[in-house]
């Protein structure tokens, strides 16, 4: 038998192993084909057969305001097809009813895009913001004590305290005149100040310091989001041999070591601390002290991978999102004097004669927590997030199908000319509305569902305490300038924010 198997051999393969090969690959070539024709048929502007749709739109404010006018020239379409090089569709959500549709279905019919969350993972790791599935669900679970209130009101002081040292930073600057601060360095200074401390107790001084290491975390982060975005834009890049050779991948590489150093330095610090029995100064609990006890629902705590991801995840995130909340906040109030001084008259009844906000005054803070709602539809921190459709997926007449990665552009949705009059004026009053935007989706800066932001209550009173302070502290004048969006992972400014300052 093994005989006439051998003599066979090559018979066998042609005459059973060839068809069965081409069958796969017809197979392989139909659902393609058929894939393409689903595609084909949902609503989106000319496939260029390479680029796709990738030159289309750009992150850049010229991309993002041709965006805007196909929405205008679009109204009524609750989707987009695009498609980024010559295979990979891609759906945008241009509906916020249809985006909070796919927010709320279940974690496991909706995990983040690999393709879009895959460049994250380098330099986080696997941390709560890109896990998926039970992985996600248990570690949602072990980190979310740590975002208790309770543990918001204990964080008051280093709010406080971190403010104080921007603020006399910026009196030094003023003098007895005016200074012109740049509020996206400032801000992003102030942020990286609170997070080091709340996460791990770390005094880092890097807003008096600027030749700290911190400050080159701060670099390696802001290189993050700018190559992240060269990365995905660029066709040659998506092919990963040659990112990996280019000088654009050498310097991620470096990037990417430095940010997990930076992590990796705070926890072996803090296993050093607990080995040795050293007294670490801490004002509570703090973020690693969660990370480092609390056991997983199987009863497991953490290992120290996953805690420097986690590290990671909440330096990262904790601090640029927040940075640009307050930089774009301060910058609108300084655009919009009349407002300005509305948020003033507001902040002095609150405090009186004291200079610190106290955890019972935040509720009266109305018309302030509305100026920075507004700023940040008009700028949202996250411009877009994407998820992938684990589910066919039925729009009116249309299916997206299952497998398809589906876009919900923040950014877009919060001046869809559909739902929001006026879309690109600032105007706080909006917010009276307990329903802005006419749905319950139309303002999402945190996102929404279950894997909506888990620090948004921590992000909220941290930006409403800085900014109020520097209003009562600071009149602010934003110096003229055509505003150019920047939409990287965080939304950024092309050109500096700069704002005139002068003391009260
Ligand atoms: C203004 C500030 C902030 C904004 C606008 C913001 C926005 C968002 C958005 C839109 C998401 C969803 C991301 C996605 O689906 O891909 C998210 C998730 C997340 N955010 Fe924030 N964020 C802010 C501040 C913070 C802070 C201060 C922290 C932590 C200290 C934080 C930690 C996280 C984490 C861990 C997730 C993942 C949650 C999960 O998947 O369960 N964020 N944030």
């Amino acid at each position: 038998m093994r005989e006439i198997l051998q003599e066979n051999f090559h018979s066998i393969l042609y005459y059973i192993l060839l068809p069965i090969c081409l069958t796969l690959i017809a197979l392989r070539i139909n659902s393609v084909l058929k894939r393409r024709s689903l595609f084909n048929k949902l609503p989106g502007p000319k496939l260029h057969p390479l680029w796709g749709t990738m030159k289309l739109f750009g992150p850049k404010e010229v991309g993002l305001s041709k965006f805007e006018n196909y929405l205008k020239e679009h109204i009524d379409d609750k989707i987009i097809r695009l498609r980024i090089g010559p295979f990979r569709y891609l759906i945008r959500v241009l509906d916020p009813e249809l985006a909070g549709r796919v927010l709320s279905m279940g974690p496991e019919l909706t995990p983040k895009s690999p393709n879009s969350y895959r460049m994250l993972t380098e330099f986080l790791g696997f941390g709560l913001l890109v896990i998926n599935y039970k992985k996600w669900f248990s570690r949602r679970r072990l980190l979310t004590p740590a975002f208790h209130l309770g543990i918001i009101e204990s964080y008051m002081s280093t709010y406080n305290d971190t403010t104080d040292v921007l603020l006399n930073k910026w009196r030094s600057q003023v003098g007895s005149d005016t200074a012109i601060v740049d509020v996206f360095q400032d801000s992003t200074l102030y942020t990286l100040d609170v997070i080091l401390q709340c996460a791990c107790s770390y005094k880092s001084n890097c807003q008096l310091d600027v030749t700290s290491e911190v400050n080159e975390y701060i670099s390696a982060i802001f290189d993050s989001s700018k190559l992240t975005i060269e990365r995905i834009s660029y066709l040659p890049n998506l092919l990963p041999l040659y990112f990996r050779l280019s000088p654009s991948g050498f310097k991620w590489r470096k990037v990417c070591n430095r940010i997990k150093q930076e992590s990796l330095k705070v926890v072996q610090a803090r296993r050093k601390a607990i080995v040795s029995g050293e007294k670490v100064v801490k004002i509570r609990p703090d973020f690693i002290d969660i990370l480092l006890t609390s056991p997983d629902s199987s009863g497991n705590t953490l290992s120290d991978s996953d805690i420097m991801s986690e590290m990671s995840t909440f330096l990262f995130e904790g601090h640029d999102t927040t940075a640009s909340g307050v930089a774009w906040a301060l910058y609108m109030l300084g655009k919009h004097p009349d407002i300005q001084s509305q948020c003033r008259e507001e902040i002095q009844s609150v405090l009186g004669g004291r200079e610190r906000i106290e955890w019972d005054d935040l509720d009266s803070l109305k018309f302030t927590s509305m100026c920075i709602k507004e700023s940040m539809r008009l700028f949202p921190p996250v411009p877009s997030i994407t998820r992938v459709v684990n589910e066919d997926l039925v729009v009116d007449d249309y299916i997206i199908p299952k497998g398809t990665p589906v876009n919900i552009p923040i950014i877009l949705l919060h001046r869809h000319p559909k739902y929001w009059e006026n879309p690109d004026k600032y105007d706080p009053t909006r917010f009276y509305s307990q329903k802005p935007g006419g749905s319950n989706f139309s303002y999402i800066p945190f996102s929404a569902g279950h894997r909506n932001c888990i620090g948004q209550k921590f992000a909220l009173t941290e930006e409403l305490i800085v900014v109020a302070r520097i209003i009562h502290s600071f009149e602010l004048e934003s110096v003229p300038q055509d505003i150019k969006r920047l939409s990287q992972l965080i939304l950024k400014s092309e050109n500096k924010l700069k704002v005139k300052i002068r003391t009260i």
